[in-house]
């Protein structure tokens, strides 16, 4: 990359040097960090991930050194090339799934092939049949056709049923005819669909018989396969600039009546007879809203990475960056100077950033938690079995929810603690938090997933008030499910209170987890009672309905969090359980990071937890004490626990969040590379020249 200015090479930052201080805060730890790095990934996971790395940092149409300073078409072309040489990488190295997933999070950019990979791909895996998957998953998997999703229109998005293009089958001809109504219906946001696509799955409602069965997925061949026009009847154009995620071609779309063979409804699970136009019901009504399901499965993983990610940078730098002498506490160095502070030394620094560690270890262990609960469901649905999916849909719902709204809060809080550099593209995070918002919104805007979960426990609650004889039954599914655990131990005494007496017993996990059972019971039981006894509607009850799938999520999260550090039985413990579990040092420093996110996350929903009665007063000053006391513990580690994440400087692409902590050097040698360094301005207003010289000799 071009450098537009020459600094002066003799000068170095004031001592003591980051490099310097990373490494003090590295000796401090009191865990092994290889070890931890070992026990999230597993040996496999990173030896692949290291393999693929070193790959990547070498290739030059991958480097990123240029990316900050390109505009929305530039950068789209530069994803474009990438998202081409990920796939010839991927062939030359035969690569499975798995490393094409690592290679695209380590890429980190949103290009047109995201959608392809992400929902077009896995849907026809989902929904189609054998037949079906021979025809398009196949030659989609080799890339010989680039598909997209397009179910949001630009009238509809959160109400699915709302959907308004019609895909009407014709017996005379067996096809299936696509149209858009009404200008609402418009196909609109698809990822991929803008320039890229020449394939979409199109959610539309299926008419057969004059019947409106709802929407259901179709294959549409949308583009020439050789001249990669739009094909007739079908009007098709980017939706324009973004907030973010620029990198991506979203997509709107027309279609005027364009016939497609009946072969093309994906019909693993519902099915429409030739001629007869007969239509067989799915086994289960929200089968072909599976995608959905998979992808929040996914974002719920993704909000633990984000977190890892801004954590790692917004640490790491606030222990480079120093300001002013704490005079009660000065930082001395070895030859008796003394030098202004570390920013992680401040307490308030500690208490912002903290916690943000603490919620990607437990966001971490849930993802990895949620992402089994799929596969066995996927496994189990394989066998007609599809009784886990109500469960699976409400857990995915809220946690995707409230994971991706803690996520988007805390990167934003991290690129706040890093001052005026946060402020920076350098800093790594201008992309990373423009491209990580619309996880909040899309697969299911987060208030409105939140319905979804409330609705299930209030089902579930129900369930259990109604049918007392049965509360044996209940008891024994207790001990599988949290949710029933909970709530039968709230009605067995709805007048029960903490036991808490000091501030260390905050860190009992008992007591954590009685303490958040308890505030979520309470909020259902009330809203129950209010929808049911007091006639409450739906609508008038939201703001209550979004309070308690949060409160249930935040106990899941908690629960998981302490199941991961419990002990297993070896035979269930997988080889990451196992290295975890076989060191003490490892389980104590998580202990204190489960404590703080456990006791963080009560007390900024406090009023909650007291409401009820459930806390005292007394005891939330206690929980503050506690907290300071989690904080201390969790100081000498902060540095460690964010380099145990094994982000690479190649993903982080930050000044601030380097590994070896140069980032002064960093910050002046990007800028020095800016483009507009290298114009000399005419800066007569009478001149309609705007520069003397486009480009500056090169440095
Ligand atoms: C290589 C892989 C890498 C993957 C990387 C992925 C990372 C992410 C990257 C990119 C992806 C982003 C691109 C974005 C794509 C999109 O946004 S696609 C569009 C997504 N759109 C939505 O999510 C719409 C949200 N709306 C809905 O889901 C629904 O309309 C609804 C809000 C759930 C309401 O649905 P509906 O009105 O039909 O249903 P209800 O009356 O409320 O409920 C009826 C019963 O059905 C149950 N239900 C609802 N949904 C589901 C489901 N998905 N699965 C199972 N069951 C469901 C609901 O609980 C009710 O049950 P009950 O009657 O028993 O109570
Ligand atoms: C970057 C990006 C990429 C996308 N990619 C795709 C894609 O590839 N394919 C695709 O099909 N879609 C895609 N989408 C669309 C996305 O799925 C929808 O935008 C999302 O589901 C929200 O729907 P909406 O836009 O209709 O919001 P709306 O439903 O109009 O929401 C507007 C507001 O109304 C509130 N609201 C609506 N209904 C209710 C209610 N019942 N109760 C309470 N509040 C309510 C919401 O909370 C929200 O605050 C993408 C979107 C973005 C931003």
């Amino acid at each position: 990359m071009t450098s537009y200015i020459k600094i002066p090479s003799h000068l170095t930052p004031s001592d003591p040097q980051g490099s310097e201080l990373l490494a003090r805060e590295r000796s401090k730890a009191t865990f092994d960090v290889n070890e931890l790095t070992l026990a999230l990934y597993g040996a496999e996971e990173l030896s692949r991930f290291k393999r693929i790395l070193k790959i990547l940092e070498s290739d030059p149409i991958l480097d990123k050194s240029n990316i900050y300073y390109m505009g929305r078409t530039e950068l789209f072309k530069y994803a474009l090339r990438k998202d081409k040489r990920i796939i010839q990488l991927a062939a030359t190295h035969k690569w499975n799934v798995d490393e094409f997933k690592i290679a695209s999070r380590l890429v980190d950019m949103s290009g047109p092939y995201s959608i392809h990979q992400s929902m077009f791909l896995p849907t026809i895996l989902g929904q189609g049949t054998e037949e079906q998957k021979r025809k398009f998953l196949n030659p989609a998997i080799r890339h010989e056709i680039i598909g997209c999703y397009a179910q949001t229109e630009l009238g509809h998005g959160s109400n699915v049923q709302g959907l308004e293009t019609t895909s009407t089958y014709i017996p005379e001809t067996d096809e299936f005819e696509i149209h858009t109504p009404h200008l609402t219906a418009a196909k609109w946001w698809a990822g991929g669909l803008g320039r890229t696509a020449n394939h979409s799955v199109v959610m539309a409602r299926l008419i057969t018989n004059g019947q409106d069965k709802g929407p259901h997925p179709f294959i549409v061949q949308i583009r020439d396969l050789t001249t990669h026009e739009p094909l007739p009847g079908i009007t098709i154009g980017d939706i324009g600039p973004k907030f973010g995620f620029n990198t991506t071609d979203n997509g709107f779309m027309l279609f005027d009546h364009v016939r497609i063979p009946r072969f093309n409804m994906l019909s693993k699970f519902s099915q429409v007879t030739k001629g007869t136009g007969e239509y067989k019901k799915p086994p289960n009504e929200k089968l072909s809203y599976g995608t959905m399901v998979f992808v929040r499965s996914v974002i719920i993983f993704n909000a633990g990475l984000a977190l890892a990610r801004a954590a790692t940078i917004s640490v790491r730098y606030s222990a480079v960056r120093r300001q002013f002498v704490d005079k009660e506490n000065p930082m001395i160095l070895p030859n008796g100077q003394v030098v202004e502070t570390a920013v992680l030394d401040y307490t308030m620094q500690q208490y912002r950033l903290f916690p943000v560690i603490a919620q990607a270890y437990a966001i971490y262990f849930t993802g990895e938690i949620i992402t089994n609960l799929y596969k066995q469901y996927i496994d189990q649905s394989s066998r007609g079995d599809f009784s886990l999916l109500a469960d699976l849909h409400a857990s995915t719902s809220g946690l995707k929810s409230l994971t991706s709204g803690i996520a988007v809060d805390s990167i934003e809080d991290c690129r706040r603690a890093c001052g005026g550099h946060g402020y920076s593209n350098f800093s790594g995070f201008t992309r990373f938090y423009q491209d990580y918002l619309p996880n909040t919104t899309w697969e299911g805007d987060n208030y409105i997933l939140t319905q979804q979960t409330a609705r299930y426990l209030f089902k579930t609650y129900r369930e259990i008030i109604h049918s007392k004889q049965q509360s044996e039954e209940f008891s024994l599914r207790s001990n599988e499910s949290p949710t029933i655990f909970y709530m039968l131990r709230y009605l067995s005494n709805p007048s029960q209170k903490c036991t808490v007496i000091s501030p260390s017993d905050f860190k009992n996990p008992e007591v954590q987890l009685a303490i958040y059972g308890y505030r979520a019971a309470y909020l259902i039981a009330r809203a129950v009672d209010q929808i049911d006894n007091h006639k409450k509607s739906w609508n008038s009850m939201l703001v209550e309905i979004n309070r308690i799938s949060r409160a249930h999520c935040q106990y899941i999260l908690v629960h998981n969090f302490i199941l991961t550090l419990q002990p297993q039985t070896s035979d269930s413990m997988n080889e990451k359980r196992r290295i975890l579990h076989n060191s003490p040092s490892l389980k104590t420093v998580l202990t204190s990071v489960c404590n703080l996110f456990a006791l963080h996350t009560m007390e900024k929903n406090l009023s909650e937890f007291l409401e009820s009665g459930y806390l005292s007063p007394k005891q939330s000053e206690m929980l503050r004490v506690q907290i300071s006391e989690s904080l201390n513990e969790i100081r000498p580690n902060a540095v460690a626990l964010v380099d145990a994440f094994y982000l690479p400087d190649y993903l982080l692409n930050s000044a601030l969040g380097r590994y070896d902590g140069k980032v002064y050097e960093t910050m002046i040698e990007w800028a020095s590379k800016e483009p507009l360094n290298g114009i000399t301005l005419d800066i007569n207003p009478y001149s309609e020249k705007l520069f003397r010289n486009d480009v500056k000799a090169k440095i």
